[in-house]
């Protein structure tokens, strides 16, 4: 698979992971169980909390200098329902022990966040403990339906992410789970909080029954009001790794 087509700053992430993983098997090993930890953690009445192990972005460049350990116990303290740890390398300050320290610590489940390009990253997100993984649909395109059978072979629950009408289309004929609306659009990096909750609507207007989960660009309370009631689960990191106090700012920002 190649990923010309893919614009801008993402469009360069991803041609870096495509290299990384370049010479990796795409053997997946036996199937696991799937016990489904991530799903159940949104699945509760109200809106839940994906808290974002996030050190840094292209958007921002250096966000804070986390310990994702602690980061992730904080904002487990602080109410968060599940958490994300970014592992990629060159433009988050991710890796693969920021995903073990945290997985060996919490009990709230944890989503692997990273550029998936190639099986070998859902093998290795199961390795490392992870319940979840991001499949991104403008990254895998209509193969996202093929990614998502491999992320459930290995045990994984899968967030399947989109930014638009047409992404979103592919996401529901694929199967998927939980979707996930960006309101990021990644090539230019802007963001309009205005995009999860038409998307989300549209997909329930669709008959979507799975969950919804309104990722990006949250930083008060007053923020969500946009989606609740509509989406299961909101997606923050930036403005909780940049507060200095992780384990309130999760809090404060989930008080309606
Ligand atoms: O965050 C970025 O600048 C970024 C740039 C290019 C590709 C992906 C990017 N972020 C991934 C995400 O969408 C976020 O990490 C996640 O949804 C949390 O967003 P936020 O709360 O705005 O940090």
């Amino acid at each position: 698979m190649t990923f010309d087509r893919v614009p801008g700053v993402l469009g360069r992430i991803v041609r870096e992971r495509a290299q990384d993983y370049a010479d990796a098997p795409t053997d997946l090993g036996p199937a696991r169980p799937r016990p489904r930890l991530f799903h159940a953690a949104l699945a509760r009445e109200g809106l839940h909390l994906i808290a974002e192990v996030k050190r840094a972005s292209p958007s921002q460049g250096r966000i804070a200098d986390l310990d994702p350990r602690a980061a992730a116990l904080a904002y487990e303290r602080g109410g968060a329902a599940a958490v994300s740890v970014l592992t990629e390398p060159r433009h988050f300050g991710g890796d693969a022990q920021a995903l073990l320290d945290v997985t060996g610590a919490l009990t709230i489940p944890a989503l692997r966040k990273d550029f998936v390009v190639h099986p070998a990253m859902l093998r290795e997100a199961a390795e490392w403990g992870a319940r979840a993984v991001l499949l991104m649909v403008s990254v895998l395109g209509e193969a996202v339906g093929t990614y998502l059978e491999y992320a459930h072979h290995v045990g994984l629950d899968a967030l399947v992410e989109v930014h638009d009408d047409a992404e979103l289309d592919i996401a529901l004929a694929a199967g998927a789970e939980i979707i996930g609306v960006n309101n990021r659009d990644l090539t230019t990096l802007h963001i309009d909080l205005r995009t999860a909750p038409r998307l989300i609507r549209r997909a329930r207007d669709a008959g979507f029954t799975g969950l919804l989960v309104a990722e990006s660009g949250y930083s008060a309370p007053a923020d969500l009001e946009h989606v609740r009631g509509l989406a299961d689960a909101v997606l923050v990191g930036s403005s909780l790794a940049a507060s200095g106090n992780l384990e309130r700012a999760a809090r404060d920002l989930m008080t309606a």
